[in-house]
């Protein structure tokens, strides 16, 4: 730590404040120049040695921000610090460009969502591949980078890894309990509250309450308690407020179909012709090849009954 200095906090999390820093001598072990710093008391930094163990295993993904590496300081009186580098996010979170975009009244494209979705869906597909599930997904939690190349379309990544499950295979973790989620109530899917179950399809129903807030600027419950809101989720349909097209909102259904079983997977959704439609606008040719897979590729109308239930 000794060659980083931490300059202004850029926010705080349970376990502590997160700091932006720069690198005083870029050359010596740590490369980055700048970074952002989750900072803990050592005693109470085990949610943030595990959450560097984690992304240890999730390095080398492009939709997954980068760990940069840790290490333990003495730097607020005698108290041992410890430290948790990242790539530093230059457009902050997610949430602050949602609450920015409704400030200024501009919303978002669907065009513009649906290459945030794809995104974080390439994201969701790395950590799901790695054996993890998030299990946190929400604006908060999705860091934003400014991306020259793309005419001012942003470049999203998965962070905040501090409640991620190990769950190899595919396999759920489950507690068997009502009421016993893991991660954030408003984006947390129903079978988490009736029976504490947290498989994969945990993470797309999230993504789907992100994505909704997205293209409307509000969350897609409304509630006056805690346990309303529980009540809610297990019993009612998400509402998606505002003009949402068609193709938009079948996406948002297959994201947020109760039955955790009957769920779309990443891999259905990046097939989805809302998400193909998106990187056809977007994507340079080349990369356009890899990305499409969706059978009726970019130029062909995709008919209703192929994605409509
Ligand atoms: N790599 C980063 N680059 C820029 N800003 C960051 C970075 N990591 C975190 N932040 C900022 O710090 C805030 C808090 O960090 P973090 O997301 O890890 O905690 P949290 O999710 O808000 O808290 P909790 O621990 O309760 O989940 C973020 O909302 C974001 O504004």
């Amino acid at each position: 730590m000794d060659q980083w200095k931490k300059l202004h906090v850029l926010g705080a999390g349970s376990f502590g404040k997160v700091y932006y820093a720069i690198n005083m001598h870029p050359s010596s072990f740590l490369s980055a120049s700048v970074a952002a710093v989750k900072c803990a008391d050592m005693h109470r930094s085990i949610s943030l040695q595990q959450e560097a163990e984690i992304l240890t295993t999730l390095k080398d993904s492009p939709y997954v921000v980068q760990f940069v590496g840790a290490d333990v300081s003495n730097d607020s009186g005698n108290i041992p610090t410890y430290n948790l580098f990242l790539e530093y996010a230059s457009g902050g979170s997610l949430h602050d460009l949602i609450i920015n975009s409704k400030m200024r009244r501009i919303q978002m494209s669907e065009v513009e969502v649906g290459f945030y979705a794809y995104q974080l869906l390439k994201g969701i597909q790395h950590v799901h591949e790695k054996g993890w599930v998030h299990c946190d997904i929400k604006p908060a939690n999705v860091l934003v980078f400014d991306n020259a190349e793309r005419g001012g379309m942003r470049k999203l990544k998965l962070a905040d890894f501090g409640l991620s499950l190990r769950v190899p295979k595919g396999v759920a973790y489950m507690t068997g309990a009502t009421l016993s989620n893991r991660g954030t109530l408003p984006y947390a899917p129903p079978e988490s509250l009736t029976s504490g179950f947290h498989g994969r399809a945990y993470d797309i129903w999230s993504l789907g309450c992100t994505v909704a807030e997205m293209m409307t600027g509000s969350r897609v419950w409304i509630y006056r308690n805690t346990r309303d809101l529980q009540s809610q989720i297990m019993n009612e349909y998400p509402m998606i407020r505002g003009n949402v097209s068609e193709i938009a909102n079948d996406f948002l259904h297959k994201c947020l179909i109760k039955d955790p079983l009957r769920r779309w997977t990443w891999e259905q959704l990046l097939q989805h012709p809302f998400i193909q439609q998106a990187v056809c606008s977007w994507m340079p040719e080349t990369q356009q090849r890899t990305a499409r897979v969706n059978p009726f590729g970019c130029a062909v109308p995709v008919p209703e009954k192929h994605f409509i239930n």
